[in-house]
């Protein structure tokens, strides 16, 4: 890969290129959202900054985060950018969204991992726009596409379990924790919304950007969610990871959720969760960071519609680990499956009674030099494929020995609330 100031003193690739990217510096491109087509477009966006893209240069179905390290990095060997941003920012030049399934072995749904044609940027107050394909792309593109659409007269229906049939597995799973099977394990339900039109993608992520400014927006084929929970980023050697586990839902009243947040910061059941993840994000950073922080209690996280325990882990990435070999380590983390990992999972598909998909698998974007950001799939809905009025919502809850299935459906419920409110109640 080779970034390069100007045209002129190319340097080719040693395997033959297969793709040329070009970077510019544009003006504030305003609201990133709105540069974006109805279908086919991709976003990342974090209190108004991020990146957005549209169309599709190559795509991979990678069956494992490890698989798609390995393609992403021989395809960047095969790349020839050029860009005018000196010192560019994470991101700004070749590279690409993705999206991983939870569970590759119970699923039907494959992982993607795409490079757009185009991408828009603004990091830190410099903004960008990428352009890549089989040779330079020197034409501009202003598109003014239609604004987006609200969702019409949406309907739910439970998934694959009603809510009593999912509390009654919350309690086979705490019986079955209490004969040791294992400490931890998240079960997860899905809802199905139906609208009288097709969904436009844009208005949900136009939503959830807007009312979740804190978590990370995205919209990775048909995926679309504001995830509060970041897997792995890395940065310049940097490498972060932001558990989340322990939860209670908000009352609306800020008084009364001041108190619950230090009950939250207090309850041992909840501390405990929150170690079980901590200490699975460790162990699993360990083996490719050095001058790891580890901060011996979390904070309260306060979002909209639940607060949560946060504990962010600090490490300087080895050299040469990438962002998406550091969120294949780390995948799938006690927050969204359990401790000890394997039989956690097998619990999960023997219990939720449906298939996670992309649903707490990594999403996020890779960049040519390695640095990344993969947050977890979580408070998202997955647009159906063959009935564009139709999404598939996912919410789910660490169970523990002490855990009480109707207070986890009530805890479902409450993060089920940001793509409930973004679809219009
Ligand atoms: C599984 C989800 O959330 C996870 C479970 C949490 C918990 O049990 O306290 C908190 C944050 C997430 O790690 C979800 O949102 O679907």
């Amino acid at each position: 890969m080779h970034h390069l100031a100007t045209l002129s003193g190319v340097t080719w690739p040693d395997t033959p290129p297969r793709l040329y990217a070009r970077t510019v510096e544009i003006d504030d491109p305003g609201r990133l959202l709105d540069w974006l087509p109805e279908r086919d477009a991709f976003a990342w966006i974090r209190d108004g900054d991020g990146m957005v893209g549209w169309g599709e240069v190559v795509t991979h179905k990678p069956t494992t985060v490890l698989d798609a390290d390995q393609w992403w990095s021989d395809l960047v060997g095969q790349v020839v950018a050029v860009s005018e941003l000196g010192d560019a920012p994470a991101g700004a030049g070749f590279m690409a969204f993705g999206s991983f399934v939870f569970d590759p072995d119970n699923t039907h749904v494959r992982s993607v991992l795409t490079v757009p044609e185009t991408i828009v940027g603004r990091r830190r107050g410099r903004c960008w726009m990428t352009r890549i394909g089989p040779e330079f792309r020197h034409d501009d593109v202003r598109p003014a596409p239609a604004p987006a659409r609200p969702p019409r007269s949406v309907s739910y229906a439970d998934g694959g379990l009603t809510g009593p049939q999912w509390e009654a597995a919350v309690a086979q799973a705490v019986r079955r924790i209490g004969a040791g099977e294992v400490d931890k394990v998240v079960l997860a339900r899905d809802l199905l919304a139906r609208a009288a039109e097709p969904i436009d993608p844009r208005w949900l992520v136009g939503r959830l950007a807007a009312e979740y400014s804190r978590c990370w927006t995205y919209r990775v084929d048909g995926l679309v969610g504001a995830t509060p929970e970041m897997l792995v980023r890395q940065e310049n050697g940097l490498a972060t990871s932001r558990v989340l586990a322990g939860t209670i839902r908000r009352s609306g009243d800020s008084q009364r959720d001041l108190a619950l947040a230090s009950a939250l910061a207090r309850s041992s059941k909840d501390l405990e969760e929150h170690e079980y993840a901590v200490a699975s994000v460790a162990r699993a950073l360990a083996p490719f960071c050095s001058g790891m922080h580890v901060p011996d209690a979390p904070y309260v996280l306060e979002l909209p519609n639940v607060l949560h325990l946060a504990t962010d882990v600090t490490a300087v990435a080895d050299q040469g680990t990438s962002a998406l070999r550091l969120a294949a380590a780390l995948h799938p983390s006690a927050a969204v499956c359990g401790t000890p990992t394997a039989p956690a999972r097998a619990m999960i598909a023997e219990l939720e009674k449906m298939d996670r998909e992309r649903y707490a698998g990594p999403v996020g974007w890779i960049d040519a030099r390695g640095d990344g950001e993969w947050g977890i799939a979580l408070r998202c809905g997955q647009l159906d494929e063959t009935d564009s009025r139709q999404i598939r919502l996912f919410a789910g809850c660490g169970i523990v020995a002490g855990s009480d299935p109707e207070a986890e459906l009530a805890e479902a419920a409450a993060k089920l609330v940001p793509m409930r409110d973004a679809l219009g109640g």
